[in-house]
């Protein structure tokens, strides 16, 4: 902090008299800020030239500036307000790439899921609510909204309608290359009064990029049989580091499901994946989401 800024702290020796003064400096900075603001969006549109058309999102990217931003992060300016900052200048810029639509997943109509939809991808952007996550999956693959955001899988959600079981229809999609996990929210665990407080998948059209600090999800088919401790030794001696597991076994089928949480931003080309034993179908990456960045509340 400035010796300035600190002299500012003490209400008694900064005169009333400088208030004018101060505030011009305000006005300085924010043209400064605001002329920035308008050079970085001159530098998103050659970024969306660069990227091809290949979709807008990369929330590896957006948590990797997050995580920079804060590390090098001094001063008064509360922790929270550099990630709400940077949260709408990064739905600015996807607004700027393509006309983002999201279709939003709040089981109970209560609010939670879309609160936390906005708190991470911007206060503006547009967003419909949906009932059940099957809809909102819908929506994404079938191109009228480029992103779905929807409860954590496995997560009881009050009414009865999600169940555990809404993520095997989404490795349908996935399984065509059309619909991947990208992102797990809240990123910035803290959460203060008045944040969001549900947890929730973000799933899009455009496939996961790296954080440099991810978990993927991977789809494993198993025989119908086969123990939850075996498979989880099975996936530890092909190299992977388990962090959770689901199990789907749907009536009647000879085959369980696992959506399976590992350490690492996994690849189709990763040779763990051909580790694994006992599995009766290639393993299906179904996604990968930056770890979140977990602070005190206070911070
Ligand atoms: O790096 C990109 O691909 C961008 O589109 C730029 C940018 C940004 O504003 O920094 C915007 C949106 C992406 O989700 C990630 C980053």
């Amino acid at each position: 902090m400035s010796s300035f800024a600190e002299a500012a702290h003490d209400a008694d020796i900064v005169p009333v008299d400088r208030l004018p003064a101060l505030r011009e400096q305000l006005d300085v900075l924010d043209d400064r800020i605001l002329d920035l603001l308008a050079q970085r969006a001159r530098i998103v549109e050659d970024v969306a030239a660069a990227k091809r058309g290949s979709g807008s999102i990369r929330p590896g990217r957006e948590a990797a500036i997050l995580r920079r931003l804060l590390a090098k992060h001094t001063g008064p300016l509360p922790r929270g307000a550099i990630i709400r900052i940077w949260r709408e200048i990064f739905a600015s810029s996807i607004a700027q790439q393509q006309s983002l639509q999201v279709a939003v997943c709040d089981p109970a109509m209560d609010g939670r899921f879309l609160a936390a939809a906005r708190e991470h991808l911007g206060a503006l952007t547009p967003m419909r609510v949906y009932r059940s996550p099957a809809q909102a999956i819908g929506e994404v693959a079938d191109g009228r909204a480029s992103v779905a955001i929807l409860p954590m899988p496995g997560e009881g959600t009050g009414d009865g309608s999600v169940g555990p079981g809404w993520w095997p229809g989404l490795l349908q999609h996935n399984a065509k290359g059309r619909i991947h996990v990208v992102a797990r929210l809240p990123f910035w665990s803290s959460r203060p009064e008045g944040a969001a407080s549900v947890q929730a998948l973000v799933i899009s059209n455009t496939p996961a990029d790296p954080s440099g600090e991810d978990m993927s999800l991977i789809a494993l088919e198993v025989p119908a049989q086969v123990s939850l401790g075996s498979l989880s030794n099975a996936i530890n001696a092909a190299g992977f580091k388990p962090l959770t597991m689901l199990v789907h076994r749907p009536a009647g089928v000879p085959a369980a499901f696992l959506l399976v949480e590992v350490d690492g931003f996994v690849t189709a080309d990763d040779p763990r994946l051909g580790l694994i034993a006992g599995l009766q179908a290639p393993p299906m990456i179904v996604g990968a989401y930056a770890v979140a960045i977990a602070e005190e509340p206070s911070l």
